[in-house]
């Protein structure tokens, strides 16, 4: 289970007085694993543990960044965050409203207006830009609903003046073409513009840098988190990159949390979980990207006692991470461990090394 309710500024929860945008509680995401025929003569389906136990608050213009391996449920997580994936255990909850309660019309707050105060952007802008609008008709759409008394010139003064806040100027040499008639960077730019416009709360940017030149990556970054400031927004940026991740959580002075197989096993500021990492997992995290400049550590082997990932149909058991672990003991093949705060930093460790007094100490290394 990984509680990970730190918030960006480091201090602890109860001494925060804002109550947090999103609040997820224990949230599980299990899916019954997609089959093939074979597969499907099988009475009982094989179950995917996609999220597990993941508790994180969200604050208002806060960044959250969400790093690790693929099919760890980065995915799952975000969607989860903004209500297009419905756990299958644990809440989310959107103000102090349940999220799926909401939607199923039993709380105050209508659904819809929180649908609209959660967006995203995804990796590919191309493909969730309609090709037959133009720029101009695409980001008409939210104006209309969350401002269906403008008149269509005043309309059309917001979309290019939009435009040119997400770099695109002058604004009528784009308003009028189709998505294909611009470049990935751009299309990524209208994305984020029309999530902008229905002033959310929360982002989530699901790889939304990835698909772009390098060259234009640290830009685009730079441009979210300007904006963050001009429409008081919080991003939930998910990056396979941890170099992404830590410009992107450094700059926005946010958090990254760092998932293994559902879980999160350790979240902080990009400071410390680059500096000073304290769970195994984001060693490996770290030592695989050369981008970070931290040659020594990288040299030689993989901190890591084997390379192939578990099946999250049937995880490790104890701490997840045990089986290639270069620090596991017997103690962490079955007892699982919760986020234990790093003392004095902003920063929680799914790792019993953490505790002073853990039976860990004291039980053998795990053989090979
Ligand atoms: N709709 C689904 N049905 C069944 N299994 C799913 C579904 N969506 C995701 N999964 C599985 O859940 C696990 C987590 O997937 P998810 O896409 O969240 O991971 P990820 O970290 O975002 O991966 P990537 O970086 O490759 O996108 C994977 O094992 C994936 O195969």
């Amino acid at each position: 289970m990984s509680d990970a309710r730190q918030p960006a500024s480091g201090a602890s929860i109860d001494e925060r007085d804002e109550e947090p945008v999103l609040s997820l509680t224990d949230v599980e995401v299990h899916f019954e694993e997609e089959q093939g025929i074979i597969e499907s003569f099988r009475e009982d389906p094989q179950i995917v543990q996609a999220v597990n136990g993941v508790s994180l608050d969200i604050y208002e213009k806060d960044v959250v960044t969400l790093v690790g391996e693929s099919g760890c449920g980065k995915t799952t997580l975000g969607k989860t965050c903004i209500g297009l994936q419905e756990p299958t255990g644990g809440t989310v909850e959107y103000r102090g409203t349940d999220i799926w309660e909401a939607k199923r019309g039993n709380a105050d707050v209508p659904f819809s207006e929180i649908r609209k105060s959660l967006q995203i952007i995804h990796q590919d802008p191309g493909s969730s830009l309609n090709p037959n609008r133009r720029i101009v008709e695409i980001l008409a759409e939210p104006i209309k609903q969350t401002h269906p008394n403008l008149g269509s010139s005043q309309r059309r003064e917001r979309i290019y003046s939009l435009l040119e806040r997400v770099g695109m100027n002058p604004a009528a040499d784009f308003a009028d073409r189709y998505p294909h008639q611009l470049s990935g960077g751009e299309q990524q730019r209208v994305a984020l513009g029309r999530a902008l416009l229905m002033n959310p709360d929360v982002i989530l940017a699901d790889e939304a840098i990835s698909a772009l030149d390098v060259s234009l990556r640290v830009e685009m970054m730079d441009l979210m988190l300007e904006l963050q400031e001009e429409f008081d927004t919080s991003y939930v940026f998910i990056s396979h990159d941890l170099s992404n991740a830590r410009y992107f959580s450094e700059h926005g002075g946010g958090r990254i949390g760092v998932m293994y197989l559902g879980e999160i096993a350790e979240i902080g500021s990009a400071q410390r979980m680059i500096d000073d990492p304290h769970h195994p997992y984001t060693n490996v995290l770290r030592w695989a990207t050369p981008d970070l400049g931290l040659d020594a550590e990288q040299a030689g082997e993989p901190p890591m006692r084997k390379i192939d990932v578990p099946d999250p149909v049937n995880p490790p058991s104890g701490c997840r991470f045990h089986t290639r672990c270069p620090e596991a003991r017997e103690a962490c093949v079955s007892e699982e461990p919760d986020l234990y705060e790093v003392e004095g930093a902003e920063q929680a460790t799914a790792c019993f090394r953490e505790l002073e007094d853990h039976e860990y100490w004291s039980s053998p290394e795990l053989e090979d």
